[in-house]
């Protein structure tokens, strides 16, 4: 086996359970009925934000019961690291914003420089309202702003590099059917 495959299953091997499959399922369900309830007659244009987001919108979209376009957009500050940088557009949307709600659909609300650059590019290309959902928010005092959120939130996690439903390490174990935390760190 390459030696990075090595490490790979050892950071799986070695990690923190945080959040079992039933867990996340359970969030995901809880933050469908809440979206059901809000944006139910807003005819919404429904982003996932690539690569992280991929498998949290793809189980909440099907939870969600109202007319909905959904499509995606790729912006990027880790680019398979696990610590930021700035922010690099992949894949810019194709769908025209102007004067339509949005929802934006990621994985993990960490530093929050993410979210707000795709919520600024949002609302500047003329969305009318704009919407975000994330699976986990992770809890530090390095949010971009002090008040930073996220409309809907699945989980609240600890200030630790996770991975799972979606989130990687290093490129690997977005598969992973759990949330799990990278020993010490
Ligand atoms: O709140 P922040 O500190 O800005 O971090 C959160 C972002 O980081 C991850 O994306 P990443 O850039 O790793 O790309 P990926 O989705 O392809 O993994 C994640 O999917 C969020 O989009
Ligand atoms: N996979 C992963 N991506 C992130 N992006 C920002 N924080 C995290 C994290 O803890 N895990």
């Amino acid at each position: 086996m390459p030696a990075n495959l090595e490490h790979i299953q050892q950071i799986m091997a070695e990690a923190d359970t945080l959040f079992s499959t039933e867990e996340v399922e359970a969030a995901i369900d809880r933050v469908a009925e809440q979206i059901n309830q809000k944006l139910f007659d807003s005819n919404p244009v429904v982003f996932c934000v690539m690569n992280g987001g991929l498998i949290f919108s793809g189980k909440l979209l099907t939870k969600l019961t109202f007319p909905l376009e959904q499509s995606y957009l790729h912006a990027s500050r880790y680019r398979n690291e696990t610590s930021g940088g700035e922010l690099f557009w992949k894949a810019k949307p194709e769908v025209s914003f102007m004067d339509r709600e949005v929802l934006i659909i990621d994985d993990i609300l960490d530093e929050g420089h993410t979210l707000t650059a795709i919520v600024d590019f949002c609302k500047r290309a003329g969305a009318s309202k704009v919407h975000t959902a994330v699976l986990m928010d992770k809890q530090h005092e390095r949010k971009a702003r002090p008040d930073l959120k996220a409309d809907f939130v699945g989980l609240y996690c600890e200030d630790r590099y996770i991975f799972g439903y979606g989130m990687d390490y290093k490129g690997y174990w977005r598969n992973a059917a759990g949330i799990y935390a990278v020993k010490g760190m």
